[in-house]
């Protein structure tokens, strides 16, 4: 069964075009990763995926929902982990999840339940009456990707899901949605790093907006090089003719870079 169809899916913000006429099929219980560069389009695609930002041209179908016409449908069967976290650093662990309870309609009692089951899920539940901004970021990524299963989701999607955590929360995630996935969840991941691409079932390159190759890690090798067994690292540089570190830095990373060399802004 086909969980995501992208039909000739695009955003462009005034004269940029940051996803262009992108068309895909993903299918129940694959690892897919969107590969690219910072700045081609990865996030703007998931954006539209989750109806956070709406497309200017072409449409996508989410377990047969469309995200123009049955946004709603679409919201449920998607749970989703964005770069910036959305949560309130104010409220506690339980508070966060009773507010996505909320949104989502659950009935008093079923919430209730939920909650304690995802506050287990992410090994919170000491935790649960913290305010957020006690956590870890490892934590803090546990309890997002705990919300995001509560409405019970067909697909999980996750933007960089390894940003900003150290090796250890980096493996706990990963064992977390290996074990998902051993449950039958699809997921659907953006990445810049090739060897998070390679463990997936399939990759889809995207650079300056564009899906310019798509496969298993083995397809795409077989396509640049003739033969599998080549590094992504490799096969990107193939299909886009230059190494995937070598393009320009994205606004939030270029802010990123500042702060990491000590930068400080003046008020
Ligand atoms: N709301 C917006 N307004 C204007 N330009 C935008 C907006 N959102 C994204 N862009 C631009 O669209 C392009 C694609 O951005 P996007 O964030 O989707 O890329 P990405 O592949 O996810 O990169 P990153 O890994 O840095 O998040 C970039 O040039 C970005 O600056």
């Amino acid at each position: 069964m086909t969980v995501v169809e992208c039909l000739d899916l695009g955003r462009s913000f005034g004269d940029l075009a940051a996803v262009e006429a992108v068309s895909f099929t993903m299918e129940e219980g694959d690892f897919f990763a969107l590969l690219g560069p910072n700045g081609a389009g990865k996030s703007t695609l998931l954006a539209m995926l989750t109806t956070l930002v709406a497309p200017s041209r072409g449409t996508a179908r989410v377990a047969g929902a469309d995200i123009r016409t049955d946004p709603a449908r679409v919201r449920q069967a998607i749970g989703a982990v964005f770069q910036e976290p959305a949560l309130d650093e104010r409220l506690t662990a339980r508070e966060n999840l009773a507010i996505h309870a909320a949104l989502h309609g659950m009935p008093r009692r079923t919430a209730r339940q939920s909650i304690a089951e995802a506050l287990s899920w992410a090994q919170l539940d000491l935790a649960a009456e913290r305010p957020l901004r006690s956590f870890s970021g490892g934590m803090k990524r546990r309890l997002e990707l705990a919300r995001a299963l509560m409405h019970r989701p067909r697909l999980i999607v996750l933007d960089e899901p390894t940003l900003g955590l150290d090796p250890q929360g980096r493996r706990d995630l990963w064992d977390r949605i290996a074990r998902l996935r051993a449950g039958g969840m699809s997921v659907l991941m953006t990445t810049h790093a090739t060897h998070e691409a390679e463990a997936c079932t399939r990759v889809g390159i995207i650079d300056r907006g564009r899906l310019v190759a798509l496969g298993t890690p083995a397809d795409l090798s077989r396509r640049a090089f003739g033969g599998p067994g080549m590094p992504l690292e490799e096969v990107f540089v193939q299909i886009a003719g230059r190494a995937l570190r070598d393009t320009e830095a994205s606004p939030r990373d270029r802010i990123v870079a500042f702060h990491k060399r000590g930068g400080e802004h003046t008020r």
